[in-house]
């Protein structure tokens, strides 16, 4: 059951996770609050964090996608304002060269400048060993180019995002960009090989598939087993002709940010997490 209450400040969430007994009927075992604006806070202080400690005067920075990268731009703005920083700016989707625009910072491409000092960009997932899962706003081919043209890609997310493990709860699937003219034959490969089920991302307020930046469908990988090499894994699917790229980010993150639910901020490098 899902209540949505609008109070004077926040919109308060509650989730009432229920249990069908054998008779039928609901019987409630757990429930969960979330404030709106307590994720959006969190966002908000590991972005401001990322960009306060990792963007320097001179620096080229890759500017990734999603509703937390909003705040991370909102800050680089600020910085260049108030500390006259100067920066370069590339970005990794539609969304994101909008923002770039909409505050006034300078924009470059990778083709004049081909390697960046920093990328910050958000997550769906980041495990232990800080792998991630991206592509939830389907800019995942974008996102990875300018990543992997960037001395550090530095993540920012919510306190939501921290897993130990790739699908410990981010449900919606590892999104692969596929090439539309094959999209149903890596479906029954990768559910053969892997098992899972895969399905393809179908379009809100448009009939059909979501169709990426760069025109291809995604294809979201849900159910899969998460007790495997993410690595060689991601390998494999990257040898399957058709397959553009997946949002499995192998080996790419130097360090991550989550904004808490009390407004505090955790970091994470390989295996550690230390409360600042
Ligand atoms: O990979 C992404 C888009 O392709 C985003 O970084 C990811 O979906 C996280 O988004 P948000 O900051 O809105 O939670």
């Amino acid at each position: 059951m899902l209540l949505k209450l609008q109070g004077r400040d926040n919109i308060l969430l509650v989730v009432w996770v229920a249990d069908v007994t054998v008779n039928g009927s609901m019987k409630p075992y757990t429930y969960k609050l979330f404030t709106m604006s307590s994720l959006q806070e969190a966002k908000k202080i590991a972005a401001h964090q990322a960009v306060d400690n990792h963007v320097h005067s001179g620096d080229l920075v890759g500017i990734g996608s999603g509703s937390t990268v909003i705040f991370a731009v909102e800050r680089l703005a600020q910085r260049v304002k108030n500390e006259n920083l100067k920066v370069q700016c590339v970005p990794t989707s539609f969304q994101a060269r909008q923002l770039v625009i909409k505050h006034q910072l300078p924009l470059t491409d990778l083709n004049i400048s081909p390697t960046l000092d920093v990328c910050i960009d958000g997550a769906d997932e980041v495990d232990s060993n800080l792998n991630l899962i991206k592509g939830g706003g389907g800019c995942l081919l974008q996102e990875k180019i300018v990543a992997s043209c960037s001395k550090k890609l530095i993540i920012i997310a919510d306190y939501t995002k921290n897993s130990q493990k790739l699908g410990d709860q981010y449900k919606k699937g590892i999104p692969i960009e596929v090439s539309p003219m094959v999209y149903g034959p890596i479906q029954q490969k990768i559910e053969k090989l892997y098992g899972g089920n895969v399905e393809m991302r179908m379009a809100v307020m448009k009939a059909g598939p979501v169709v990426t930046d760069n025109g291809n469908f995604i294809l979201d990988w849900k159910n899969f087993n998460q007790d495997v090499d993410w690595k060689k894994i991601n390998t494999e699917l990257l040898l399957m002709p058709g397959i553009v790229e997946t949002g499995l980010f192998i080996e790419m993150a130097s360090k991550a940010y989550f904004g808490m639910p009390d407004g505090s901020l955790k970091h994470k490098k390989v295996e550690i997490i230390i409360a600042t």
